[in-house]
Order: structure tokens, then C-alpha cells, then sequence
């Protein structure tokens, strides 16, 4: 059955950019986003976090400004974890972790937005999909500096693995991920690939985008 809005969403999954000021090298956000666009990423998430992360209405003031340049460029504006900060920004959606508010009461208190949810297992999986998740987050596939309490890395096998146990959910994985190693990803059935550093922290934000958006157009 081809169901419409998981079509889009996939849609929406190649080049999934996700980024807070503390990923930027000192730069600004702003300036990053507006490359990483330019380069060709095809959703984008706002994720303020780590020790030096903006708090109260600097943050806020920052996610206003990164939703605007997503909806000048009409790219869905996503924010992690942080469901007041959604709702107060009527952002497009929101992602979060195994450890965050439960998926189904994000559901219910923020409906017809996209929902993603980070998963590492088949069942906490099913739970998402039963939560109405739009699309999962897997990983970490590599090493990753971007999280301090990232899981253990789980390879390019863990998306083999939903899939062929019949998860058909849109997946991105997460976690590592570079231009060098984006087309193994997607080999492995998913429908795109979620990146912090090596879009946030590269010399050149536009061209790297763009060689993710090479990587992993289909
Ligand atoms: C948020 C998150 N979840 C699993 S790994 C990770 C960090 C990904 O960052 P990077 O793309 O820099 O490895
Ligand atoms: C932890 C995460 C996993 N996956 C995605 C897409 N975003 C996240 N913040
Ligand atoms: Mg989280």
C-alpha cells in the first residue's frame, strides 16, 4: 500500500541537516543554515544542546531565526526534543529520543506535524510506529563525536536488519555519517541520512551539502 504521506516524507528524509550553535566552530548559525540550503539539504532540525548551548530566549530567538530562513526556502523547520519550543514556534515537527517525552503524547499534543523518533531496537521501533512516528532516526552507524551519550555503534546491519524484519517506516540513519560513507547508508535501505559535524563544522558548508545530496539521490 502506498500511503501519501509517507511518501512525502521520504521525500523530505535524503539530506536531513541537523544543527545548534554550539556545531557551527564558532560561526554563525545563520550563515551555516543558509549554505547548507544552498548546497541542497532537504529537511533540516534545530538542536541546541551540550554544555554550551543556548538557554531560554536566546535559543528561542535563534530558532526564530533559522525557522524563517527554512520557510523563505520552503524547508520543513523540525526541533529536537523540545516540545514547548515546537509548539511555541509552530515548528513543521519534532524529533525525539527514547529518553524524551513519549511519542504519543507528542502525537496528541502536536498532531498533523511530522514526529520523528530515535530508535535502536525492533521493539522500541514497533512502539514508534505505534505512536504514529512519521519516520525513525537510527544509530549510531558510526563513531560520533556529536553526542556524549550516544549508544554503541551499530553499523549499516541494524537498517538491514529493520527492514528485513518488515519495518517499511521511512529511516534515516544517524550518526557519523560523511560524503565517503552516505551511499553505504542508503544501500542499506534508508531513505536518507541525518548530519551534525560534517556538514556543520566543514570549510565549505555548500559543497558539502551538495556532495551528500549526490550521495544520496536514488
Ligand atoms: C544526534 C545523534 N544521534 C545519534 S548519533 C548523533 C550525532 C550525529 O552527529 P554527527 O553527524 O556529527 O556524527
Ligand atoms: C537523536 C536523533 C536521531 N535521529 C534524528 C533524525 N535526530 C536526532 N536528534
Ligand atoms: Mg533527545
Amino acid at each position: 500500500m502506498v500511503d501519501k504521506r509517507t511518501e512525502q516524507i521520504k521525500e523530505l528524509l535524503p539530506v536531513y541537516f541537523i544543527m545548534g550553535s554550539t556545531n557551527c566552530n564558532g560561526r554563525d548559525p545563520v550563515r551555516v543554515l543558509e549554505e547548507a540550503i544552498a548546497g541542497g539539504i532537504t529537511l533540516f532540525q534545530f538542536r541546541e544542546k551540550g554544555e554550551s548551548a543556548l538557554t531560554g530566549k536566546e535559543k528561542v530567538r535563534l530558532a526564530e531565526r533559522l525557522k524563517k530562513i527554512c520557510q523563505e526556502n520552503h524547508i520543513p523547520f523540525i526541533v529536537n526534543d523540545d516540545l514547548d519550543l515546537a509548539i511555541e514556534l509552530d515548528a513543521h515537527g519534532i524529533h525525539v529520543g527514547q529518553d524524551d517525552l513519549e511519542a504519543d503524547i507528542v502525537r496528541e499534543k502536536f498532531s498533523n506535524k511530522i514526529l520523528g523518533v530515535s530508535a535502536h531496537t525492533i521493539e522500541e521501533a514497533e512502539q514508534a510506529i505505534k505512536d504514529g512516528a512519521d519516520y525513525l532516526g537510527l544509530g549510531p552507524i558510526y563513531p560520533t563525536n556529536s553526542k556524549d551519550d550516544a549508544r554503541e555503534v551499530a553499523g549499516t546491519g541494524i537498517i538491514e536488519c529493520f527492514r528485513n524484519h518488515g519495518i517499511t517506516i521511512p529511516i534515516v540513519g544517524i550518526g557519523g555519517i560523511t560524503p565517503a560513507n552516505a551511499e553505504e547508508v542508503i544501500q542499506a535501505s534508508a531513505d536518507g541520512v541525518a548530519v551534525i559535524s560534517a556538514i556543520a563544522s566543514s570549510s565549505d558548508v555548500k559543497e558539502t551539502a551538495k556532495s551528500f545530496l549526490r550521495a544520496t539521490s536514488k
